[in-house]
């Protein structure tokens, strides 16, 4: 047990490197890039002290050359589940137990691990295996990721020190036990860091976790759990299965012990999981957490009163960065009549510069979208958008998967402002856009609140205090992180803590303390010092 009330190192948020052409980061990024685009990497599954190799293979190839095999990962069968399941249980006494300093080290480390000798590895399989350029693989896979396992740390801390009062003659406390069972985390393609917090931040807090990643995020996937064996976390706590998302669901949440899931990734795939675990309400020993953090049909809205070229950059960056597959990406624009062939002339500036390609090449903005399905599907709201009478591609519209899966950066204006693409999640990068006339403010406002089922990010663009204020009330519910002159993306841990809330998750802000309760269960201890010998009152029966 701890013999001091200890203050934990907090350093801040990871400072993001600039990779300036010659700098020491660059070089070593890009000789890691190439090394690791060489070999062939072997992606196991960790299950308690065993490292799997099932020898049915997954291929993994880069999004932006699919001809390429950079490895392989060993799918895994139910079995395999079963068995994470039964690891867990079997170390979560002795993790549970542990003094909090001890599982915050761990997690400390592994911080200090990715800031420094993994930087490079882990930026280089995210941009391999997600193609992400590597400004969005630094903020992503290095810095993101650093925050959320060293501020988690600290939000564990501020959440243990909170303690009732105690009056005369008692002592109450309160104990932050972790959840009795496992807890199961599944995770998306998109964010390393998210791929890597859902399960330590569980972890962190004295649970056992079996993690699912996206098939498409193993390589990145691996570097994390090599991470957490070098700093230290003991076998069983995290165990990672690389096998089918629906099955293991069933797995995991028919289990009695099954305690919680931590998702993020789409809304279908939530619900039918919310849905599946009330099923199974009956066989589980306690009420399960249910956190998920899912899609989003993110908007800027931008006033009259805006300025064209900061509206233009926003939308670009916002709509764009990472191919638009953030579920925060900007995806459906209101801008008013009076400033729209300035924000289109501004925009058609900028993706004229834009140049696509690999991420080997520090030059291009944006790299390739996930896979095919991706690309087929942001392909059709181009096609059905060219072929409508609704509907016209102002910008952009070109798509090639040739060698890698490419499309490049698309504006399509509507005049329809219940449009599909001003509606559906694309998760692409394609932005649709309708033009508002500058007097139907009012109006517009609430077509934006009205006019999707999520409710993720949403920027308001206007320099009038006045017109903010009205849009911030009448956008209260539309986004559960809401930007004023800026783009809808690119929350910092700390600063911004993240969640949706309609459609789009139950709003339980990763990387804040708010996250970190839900995988808790709190006892309360009163102790009493002189402890009563007689059950009369000491006036009972006294006139
Ligand atoms: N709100 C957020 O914080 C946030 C962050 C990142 C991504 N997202 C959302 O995630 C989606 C993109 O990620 P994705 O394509 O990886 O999402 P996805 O829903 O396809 O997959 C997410 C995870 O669920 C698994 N899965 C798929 N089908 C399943 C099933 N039937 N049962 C159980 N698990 C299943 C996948 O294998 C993967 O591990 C977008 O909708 C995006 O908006 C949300
Ligand atoms: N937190 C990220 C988005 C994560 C979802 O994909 C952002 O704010 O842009």
């Amino acid at each position: 047990m701890p013999k001091g009330i200890y203050q934990v190192p907090f350093v801040g948020n990871e400072p993001v490197l600039s990779y300036a052409p010659g700098s020491a980061e660059r070089k070593e990024l890009l000789a890691t890039y190439k090394k690791m685009y060489q070999e062939i990497v072997e992606v196991p599954q960790y299950i308690g002290n065993k490292i799997v190799k099932s020898g049915n293979k997954g291929e993994i190839r880069p999004p932006h050359d699919h001809q390429h095999i950079v490895g392989y990962y060993h799918k895994g069968t139910q079995e395999d589940v079963k068995e994470a399941i039964n690891e867990a249980l079997k170390a979560r006494k002795e993790w549970a137990d542990l003094p909090w300093e001890q599982r915050a080290s761990i997690f400390l480390k592994a911080a200090d691990l990715i800031a420094g000798p993994y930087r490079a590895r882990i930026n280089a399989a995210t941009m391999i295996g997600q193609s992400k350029n590597a400004f969005q693989a630094e903020i992503d896979s290095a810095c993101e990721l650093i925050d959320f396992l060293r501020f988690n740390v600290e939000f564990m801390t501020q959440i243990y020190a909170d303690q009732p009062i105690s009056s005369e003659g008692i002592w109450n406390r309160v104990e932050y036990r972790p959840l009795e069972g496992f807890t199961f985390a599944i995770t998306p393609f998109n964010f390393t860091a998210i791929s890597g917090n859902l399960p330590a931040c569980m972890a962190m807090m004295g649970n056992v976790v079996v993690w699912k990643p996206s098939d498409k995020q193993v390589y990145s996937a691996q570097v994390i759990m090599e991470v957490f064996k070098e700093a230290g976390l003991p076998d069983g706590v995290i165990n990672m299965v690389l096998t089918g998302g629906a099955e293991t669901a069933k797995t995991c949440i028919e289990h009695p012990d099954f305690a919680g899931l931590h998702f993020t990734g789409s809304t279908s795939v939530f619900k039918a999981l919310w849905k599946q675990i009330g099923d199974n309400i009956n066989t589980h020993k306690t009420y399960p957490r249910i956190v998920g953090e899912t899609g989003g049909k993110d908007f800027v809205v931008a006033h009259g009163s805006s300025d064209a070229k900061e509206v233009a950059t926003a939308l670009v960056r916002g709509a764009f960065e990472y191919q638009g597959q953030k579920c925060s990406a900007a995806s459906r624009a209101y801008i008013a009549k009076s400033i729209w062939p300035a924000v289109k002339d501004e925009m058609k500036k900028a993706l004229d510069s834009i140049s696509v390609g690999s991420p080997e090449d520090f030059s291009n903005f944006v790299t390739a979208v996930i896979d095919k399905n991706s690309f087929d599907k942001s392909k059709g709201y181009i096609e059905r958008a060219q072929a409508s009478s609704e509907a016209e591609v102002v910008l952009g519209g070109t798509c090639d998967d040739s060698v890698g899966y490419f499309v490049h950066p698309t504006v399509i204006e509507t005049t329809n402002p219940k449009y599909e693409s001003m509606v559906e999640e694309i998760f692409g990068p394609v932005l649709t856009v309708y033009v508002f006339e500058d007097e139907k403010w009012e109006e517009t406002l609430e077509l934006v609140d009205q006019t999707s089922d999520y409710a993720l990010t949403g920027a308001i663009f206007a320099k009038d205090r006045y017109v903010l204020n009205q849009g911030m009330k009448a956008l209260e519910n539309a986004a559960g992180n809401f930007y004023i002159n800026d783009k809808p993306t690119g929350a910092v841990v700390g600063q911004q803590p993240f969640g949706g809330a309609r459609a789009s998750g139950t709003n339980d802000k990763a990387g804040s303390a708010m996250n970190l309760m839900r995988w808790i269960s709190v006892r309360t201890i009163k102790e009493t010092f002189v402890t009563p010998k007689d059950y009369r009152y000491p006036f009972l029966g006294k006139e």
